[in-house]
């Protein structure tokens, strides 16, 4: 019976359970450049016994990034700093997988506790942002993107490409494309985004070619026997989720073809108008929905660890294979041993490493 503590296969990798840490920007670089700061996050929540880390962001180049504080894997020294973090994750026990991403319009921001909205252009730190379409998110982030040229859509592609070597240089064994959010990849899905008339825009076919061309070209380098992933919003909670749900299943059974190993299902974020039902596990059924019509393995997040016994079901259930797990790790970092309290396994101490689970497996 596949439950949370059962481990998973994915290509050559097994992680030792179904548990995997949401990739969750720190806003704590400078220059791109990781530091104590990550090292100490990431290596915490490896030894809290997740079967995967999967490291924040990291922008695949400089106009990339959310905010002046996101990580960097656009050049070679960033990507060098990150390898310490690779190691720690894996002595702890754990895999480690790293996102990488763009934001497009959403760039350019001051970090969420400092206003989460766009820099003014007037601050020294602020850049000009780039997108499908001259087309501002709005809301808190009000800034127009200048449109892409044909030359910007190839060059942020090679970035990609870029920045995937890098990754599989540093030691990591998990990759996942950031295609969610309302960042650059899918804002070029959405209708929202993404008004070109040119073979970038239009029908859904074109509004995929961004998303396909870049899992294909990253594929070419990203080692066969790693897993290939991507963390995709596949409803917006905005009107016509009927529609988008058709056409992201359509472009996942396309890249499934390509060569895309795993999906992340999650949200648009392309609209501030979206309605979100907020609530324990809600994307769960929708996750299960698209892994019975790609039959591609899945993950969720969301609230999907708001209980261990939700978590455990939403695996028993088949309707993820991992389950991501994003604010209550920073709340505990040792989720996965309360859950494996919670859930009543033998030997739950020994979810963490030798010197913890010693002394609370045997002293009461
Ligand atoms: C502080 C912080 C930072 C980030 C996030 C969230 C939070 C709280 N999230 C979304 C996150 O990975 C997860 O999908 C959501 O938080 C939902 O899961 P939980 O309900 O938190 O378990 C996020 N998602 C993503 O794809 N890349 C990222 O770098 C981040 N960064
Ligand atoms: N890089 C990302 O994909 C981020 C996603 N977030 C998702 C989120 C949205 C709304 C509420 C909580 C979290 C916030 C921080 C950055």
């Amino acid at each position: 019976m596949t439950h949370l503590f059962t481990p998973y296969t994915l290509g050559d990798v097994t992680l030792r359970n179904r548990i995997a840490v949401s990739p969750m920007c720190q806003y704590m670089a400078e220059d791109g450049m990781v530091n104590d700061w990550h090292h100490v996050h990431l290596g915490t929540l490896a030894r809290g016994g997740a079967g995967l880390v999967v490291v924040e962001a990291a922008a695949v180049s400089p106009e990339g990034r959310i905010t002046p504080a996101d990580v960097g894997i656009w050049r070679d020294d960033q990507a060098e700093a990150l390898a310490p973090i690779a190691r720690a994750i894996t002595e702890a026990g754990s895999v480690p997988g790293i996102q990488i991403a763009h934001a497009g319009r959403k760039a350019s921001a001051n970090r969420p506790w400092e206003g989460d909205d766009h820099l003014p252009e007037s601050d020294p730190r602020a850049w000009p942002t780039i997108a499908p379409s001259a087309l501002a998110f709005g809301d808190n982030l009000p800034r127009q993107p200048r449109e892409m040229t044909i030359a910007d859509i190839e060059r942020v592609r090679q970035d990609f490409v870029s920045a995937t070597i890098r990754a599989r240089d540093a030691g990591f064994k998990w990759l996942m494309l950031h295609f969610a959010h309302g960042y650059l990849a899918q804002s070029f899905f959405s209708p929202f985004a993404n008004q070109r008339t040119d073979a970038y825009g239009g029908s859904a076919e074109n509004r995929a070619r961004f998303l396909v061309e870049t899992l294909r070209a990253v594929r070419a380098v990203w080692p066969e026997n790693l897993p290939l992933s991507i963390r995709l919003g596949v409803v917006e909670f905005a009107g016509d989720d009927e529609a988008m749900f058709a056409e992201a299943l359509a472009m996942l059974r396309v890249m499934k073809q390509e060569g895309l190993g795993f999906v992340d299902v999650s949200i648009g974020f392309n609209t501030p108008t979206a309605q979100i039902p907020w609530g324990p596990g809600f994307l769960g059924a929708i996750a299960g929905q698209v892994r019975r019509e790609t039959g591609l393995p899945t993950a969720t997040s969301w609230n999907a660890a708001s209980a261990p016994q939700l978590a455990d079901a939403m695996v028993r259930q088949d309707e993820v294979d991992l389950v991501m797990v994003g604010r209550p790790l920073l709340a505990d970092p040792h989720w996965p041993y309360a859950a494996a309290k919670a859930l009543g396994r033998q030997d739950a101490a020994w979810v963490l490493p030798p010197p913890y689970a010693h002394w609370l497996a045997r002293y009461r």
